[in-house]
């Protein structure tokens, strides 16, 4: 696990958007896989300020998300799909039928969905960098405490917890989804780079449990230290419970020196 921490969420964003460039400029067909949420956002708008000055094209490019409310129109202002489409796909020269979500409407077999999922990124060739986000309690997409290790995509159901962090989302007469169609983590672990951007100081206990705690399905996100290829990206904020701060920061100095002579990628 490569962790990489900067002075705040502006450098996450622009760290993540120069990962996220160097694939799309990189592969004839990139596949990328995406995440919602608030961290997320600030690294769309770094893409579509790169698209606008022409330095990346979406236009080979397929995504993936990771999650997606069950049974929600794509035209609700809640779903993830428009939260795709306002953030980023309405402002980039993707074709949008190269985009998916995990969905599953209303009366449609989640299970099935779930499979077919699967089956559409193992068409693809595979997630080539994963973005994610990381909620409070650990999850990663919606792979809350307790969720298999070897999981894939499937129906979950969110956790108290997660439902009152994202309540802030939802005006008081809004509908709160409490299921939602979410990748695995062994789907995420399938990604060849994973990208986990975290920022702010509620999400430090999380990041220290991620980075250091034991593997475990208590904390969804510790999986990824199996993970060949994992960099996450922290403010100060949601590094300051990490204790080896100062050997991060000096490995990364190390890195960049090898970043800058070959190249982020090294198994594509
Ligand atoms: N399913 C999403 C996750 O993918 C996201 O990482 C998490 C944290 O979101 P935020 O970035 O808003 O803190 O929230 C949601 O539950």
């Amino acid at each position: 696990m490569q962790v990489i921490i900067f002075d705040d969420a502006q450098q996450v964003a622009d760290s993540a958007a120069k990962w996220v460039a160097e694939l799309i400029n990189k592969k004839a067909k990139p596949v990328l896989g995406l995440a919602t949420g608030s961290t997320p956002i600030s690294l769309y708008q770094a893409l579509v300020k790169k698209y606008q000055t022409e330095e990346i094209s979406f236009k080979d490019t397929c995504t993936f998300n990771l999650d997606e409310y069950l049974g929600i129109d794509e035209n609700n202002v809640q779903s993830y799909r428009h939260f795709m489409n306002t953030n980023l796909f309405d402002h980039v020269d993707i074709d949008k039928s190269k985009t998916f979500l995990p969905t599953c409407a209303q009366g449609e077999n989640p299970r099935a969905q779930g499979l077919a999922y699967e089956q559409m990124i193992k068409e693809a060739g595979g997630i080539d960098l994963q973005i994610l986000g990381i909620g409070a309690n650990g999850h990663i997409g919606f792979n809350e405490p307790t969720s298999s290790l070897a999981s894939r995509t499937r129906i979950k159901t969110l956790t108290q917890q997660t439902l009152t962090d994202n309540s802030r989302l939802f005006s008081a007469d809004e509908f709160q989804p409490t299921l939602a169609m979410t990748m695995g983590i062994a789907t995420i672990l399938d990604a060849r780079y994973v990208l986990l951007m975290a920022t702010g100081e509620n999400k430090a206990k999380a990041v220290k449990d991620m980075v250091t705690g034991a593997v475990s399905a208590m904390c969804p996100a510790s999986a990824l230290q199996m993970h060949e290829n994992a960099i996450v990206l922290l403010d100060k904020a949601a590094a300051s419970q990490l204790e080896d701060q100062e050997y991060y920061l000096w490995a990364d100095q190390q890195n960049n020196k090898i970043n800058d002579e070959f190249g982020l990628y090294h198994n594509y």
